[in-house]
């Protein structure tokens, strides 16, 4: 067919579209590319394992060429699910996606050796081919000269450079896509993989060959980067780095957001005030100054606090810093039955439970991957944070503790840090039931160590915002409506005429709230807070939200002029309570979403279950024993 009329073709919709797949090593930049020959926005991170599922997007200059993002990998030879992904799509064994027409491989330009390794077993396939050489920007800041021509002559296909985080280093490569796409005609022969593969050594050797011929000087990494890596990756010292890394992250989480956080909750404050002196007693009232803005509002607050938490985590992720830890926490997970390869899904976990479970599918051995999901929740999500930070503001005194640690700030790194130890521990149990012996040493950690690259800021800011923005709709969309749905519940029906109690008490919620309550009793819950949990079920910092609502409701007289929990929860709760009500909210799985997706990576509702039963059992068990033992220490 000529270019013409395969143009024409794709008009009237009788073709289908040129698929061309991006195959290569984890974090050479795929998924950058991806976003630049697309206009996605796909999440790209300086560590192996970022994308565990194929994805794919119609490319920006030919809406009949479709790009499709693979998980990276080695070789063709997979070790675990997202590998098996990238194997199964070029095989064509993928049942929902046929085999490409064209492989574009993603070179990492620092590291041609594997690179080249690669691209010669990809073309055993006998796929068309072209090459993207990336991180060019980082090769030639090391002084190394790819002859580009020579390379993509000892290769036999195109090759071209690029830089995927600059959107204007890649023309080459967009010119290159398109020329192939109009003289390409859609892929038919079968895959020849299994019969030829050539031997690995010799791969190697190819690839010794080729660097020789085309680049001048040999890539070597700069002194300060091998001293870091040394003081990094020190089994001692590398502990300690992390150790303090974490320690000033949660100690600024507090330090820096205080000003922005005591700004927006004046805002809030003065809003509510505002809104209430202008309208006239009654329903409408009511529902804008207690269900929607105490409830929104409780949670809007702590904006400050989630974007820095992000920042760090953005930054750590950026710099090549992350897999280093994984390397170095490797033998300390292994011995609770975990290995590195279990340190970036349960990293991750700090952000977000969802992706966090998705990228378990990087862990080769399947017990290993179940027990990672099954102890991911209890790591501290951002969802949390809100939850933590409102009953420290309330209950701990801001004050400094030998002059230098802020009391709030080390309450929060308890905090987590109970969260991991917890994780921990239940791996370590959870391995011991039914341990084989072939289970850790089978699967060694083998994962390229990225190099050290500075942050890039724009890249940093856009992830930035999408976070922040992210939170700010949850607040505007699920949280609105639920606080609305809650206000109804503690506002009808209304109170009886003569009565002297709380409306509250004789709403559907307050009925509600009381009989949950004597579940809840023993470890300390009041029935306010029974029925805040109800609607955070779905989402943890709603209770946040649904606390502020029923407060707002239910208090008369001087708190009700305050739309902000603090002084509320200062003056109502005990101490015993406010310990527990964070001990629960360290186990407990009150997230739909991250329950769905548990469902969905382990393909099992049984299990499913019975993470979330255990899970729920350790938030009760937990709870009560710090109600117990806080309530000897401070009093109940
Ligand atoms: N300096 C520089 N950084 C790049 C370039 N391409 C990608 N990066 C960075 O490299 C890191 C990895 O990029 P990704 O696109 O996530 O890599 P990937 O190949 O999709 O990785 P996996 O999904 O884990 O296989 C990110 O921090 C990117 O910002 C480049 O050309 N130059
Ligand atoms: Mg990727």
């Amino acid at each position: 067919m000529s270019t013409s009329s395969l143009a024409s073709a794709a008009t009237e919709g009788s073709i289908a579209p040129i698929t061309i797949a991006l195959v290569g090593a984890p974090n050479c930049g795929k998924t950058a590319l991806f976003n630049v020959l697309t206009g996605s926005k796909a999440k790209v991170a300086n560590y192996s394992g970022v994308t565990v599922d194929k994805r794919s997007a119609p490319f920006i200059n030919q809406s009949q060429v479709r790009i499709l993002d693979l998980p990276g990998t080695y070789s063709l030879a997979t070790t675990s699910p997202d590998e098996e992904v990238t194997r199964k799509v070029l095989m064509g064994e993928m049942p929902s996606e046929s085999i490409p027409d064209a492989i574009l491989v993603v070179a990492d330009a620092t590291n041609l050796r594997m690179s080249l390794r690669m691209i010669l077993e990809l073309k055993s396939l006998g796929l068309p081919m072209m090459v993207a050489l990336n991180l060019n920007d980082v090769a030639v800041s090391r002084g190394m000269v790819v002859n580009e021509d020579k390379l993509s002559e000892q290769l036999g296909v195109p090759v071209v450079k690029t830089v995927a985080i600059k959107r204007r280093a890649n023309d080459a490569l967009l010119s290159l896509i398109k020329e192939f796409s109009q003289r390409q005609h859609r892929h038919i022969r079968p895959v020849r993989f299994a019969q030829d593969v050539p031997d690995p050594q010799q791969l190697y050797q190819r690839a010794d060959e080729i660097i020789s011929q085309t680049v001048s000087t040999p890539h070597r990494l700069p002194k300060w980067h091998e001293r870091l890596d040394y003081w990094v990756l020190h089994p001692v010292a590398g502990v300690v780095i992390l150790l303090s890394i974490l320690f000033v992250i949660f100690q600024a989480i507090y330090a820096w957001a205080a000003p922005m956080m005591d700004g927006l909750e004046l805002l809030v404050n003065g809003f509510g005030t505002m809104i209430a002196s202008h309208l006239p007693e009654g329903i409408l009232k009511s529902l804008l100054v207690d269900g929607i803005i105490a409830g929104v509002g409780s949670v809007v607050v702590f904006v400050p606090q989630i974007a820095l938490l992000f920042l760090f985590l953005l930054i750590l992720e950026d710099s090549g810093y992350l897999p280093r830890a994984a390397f170095l926490l490797d033998t300390l997970l292994s011995k609770v039955g975990l290995s590195g390869r279990s340190f970036i899904p349960l990293l991750s976990g700090f952000a977000c439970a969802v992706p966090a479970v998705m990228s378990t599918r990087t862990i080769p051995n399947p017990k290993e991957r179940f027990v990672s999901i099954a102890v991911l929740p209890m790591l501290t999500c951002s969802a949390r944070l809100p939850i933590y930070a409102l009953i420290i503001a309330a209950v701990i005194p801001n004050k400094s503790v030998f002059g230098l640690f802020n009391l709030q700030g080390m309450t929060l790194f308890v905090l987590y840090t109970a969260g991991i130890v917890s994780a921990l521990f239940i791996s370590w149990l959870m391995t011991r039931v039914g341990r084989s012996k072939s289970d850790a040493a089978s699967f060694p950690l083998l994962m390229e160590l990225p190099t050290y690259r500075m942050p890039n800021v724009k890249h940093i800011a856009t992830e930035l915002w999408s976070k922040v923005k992210a939170f700010l709709v949850r607040a505007g969309t699920v949280i609105f409506a639920l606080s609305v749905l809650l206000w109804a519940l503690v506002s009808f029906p209304s109170a009886p005429i003569g009565s002297t109690d709380p409306a509250i008490n004789h709403s559907f919620a307050g009925m509600l709230g009381h009989v949950i309550e004597p579940i809840f009793s023993s470890i300390g819950f009041t029935w306010q807070m029974c029925i805040a949990m109800i609607p955070g079920l779905a989402a943890r910092e709603v209770v946040v939200a649904a606390l502020g609502t029923v407060y707002a409701v239910g208090n008369v007289g001087e708190e009700a002029v305050s739309h902000t929990l603090m002084p509320i929860i200062h003056n109502q709760w005990g101490l015993a309570t406010a310990f527990s009500f964070l001990a629960f909210y360290i186990y407990a799985p009150m997230c739909l979403a991250t329950l769905t997706v548990i469902r969905r990576e382990t393909k099992s509702l049984p299990q499913t279950l019975a993470i979330t039963g255990y899970l729920f059992a350790l938030a009760y068990v937990m709870a009560w024993i710090t109600y117990q033992v806080a309530g000897f220490i401070f009093g109940l």
